[in-house]
């Protein structure tokens, strides 16, 4: 079976030939099944972003490649979408603006782009916020809104860096719940990346672990917990046990970046 992404051995150095270059991933490996959730854990600083953003095209590596159904791709968008970090909405733009953004090519009526970009804003509890800007809204709401205009786009793979982490706990459980439904029910692909383990080991069919920088993919780790996960998920033993073996190789990796003197 083709894997409908495939990275193989990418190198990504920033500033190369510099006296601040940085070489933030080396000779990481992965592929990832249709339908698939996968999160991305490790120590702070080891590439992460720079995977997932190498993944969206939006970072070429200096060697190895990517490739979505065996394709290489050639840059951002297509089949995927990214919800960023930092949010990167558009401040000019309304709440409903910059989740309608991606779907201006989409050929969809006034009418019928109002209904879709609306369904997603209520999906991310914004409704009634539609038409304020992005410094009217706290961190979390904007995250939010970032998500919408991800989902709304419905692409086939979503790369989401830290979505969550912006956003008060109650409202994480939801957004978690919504996206387990969306990757069952829609048969989306999702690599996210996370700092909560919780989080990684609730929602994930398999973890990729990380080592320090310059970042490969060291451990690849199936979570053998059927869906649906609800929150009982969370006291079985084997829940537990899955966290503990992350956080084992976190303290490792962290342990290594100490000796090697970059904390
Ligand atoms: N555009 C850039 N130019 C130069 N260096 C960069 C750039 N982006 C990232 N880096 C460096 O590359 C390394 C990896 O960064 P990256 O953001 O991918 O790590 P991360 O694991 O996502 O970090 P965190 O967990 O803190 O979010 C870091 O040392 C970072 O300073």
């Amino acid at each position: 079976m083709t894997a409908i992404l495939e990275f193989e051995n990418i190198n990504v150095v920033y500033n190369a030939g510099h006296p601040n270059e940085v070489h933030a991933l080396k000779e990481a490996s992965g592929q990832i099944q249709e339908g698939e959730l996968i999160s991305i854990i490790g120590p702070s600083g080891c590439g992460k972003s720079t995977l997932l953003h190498t993944l969206d095209g939006l970072v070429r590596p200096a060697s190895g490649s990517v490739s979505i159904n065996g394709r290489k791709i050639e840059g951002p968008g297509g089949e995927k979408a990214m919800v960023f970090q930092d949010f990167a909405l558009m401040p000019w733009h309304t709440v409903f603006q910059n989740v309608a953004f991606g779907l201006r090519l989409s050929g969809k009526s006034k009418n019928e782009i109002k209904d879709h970009v609306m369904h997603y804003i209520k999906m991310v509890g914004l409704e009634g916020f539609e038409n304020k800007y992005p410094h009217q809204l706290s961190g979390g709401m904007k995250q939010r809104v970032g998500i919408a205009r991800a989902f709304a786009v419905e692409p086939k793979i979503l790369l989401m860096d830290e979505p969550f982490s912006a956003i008060d706990e109650q409202t994480r459980e939801i957004m978690q719940e919504e996206v387990l439904k969306i990757m069952l029910n829609e048969k989306k692909t999702v690599i996210f990346i996370t700092h909560s383990i919780d989080e990684a080991v609730f929602l994930s069919s398999r973890v990729f672990l990380m080592t320090v920088r310059p970042g490969r993919i060291i451990t690849d780790l199936k979570i053998d917990i059927p869906y649906p996960r609800t929150l009982e998920t969370k006291s079985l033993p084997e829940f537990q046990e899955y966290k503990s073996i992350i956080w084992n190789h976190l303290k490792a990796e962290v342990t290594r970046q100490y000796k090697k003197g970059e904390v």
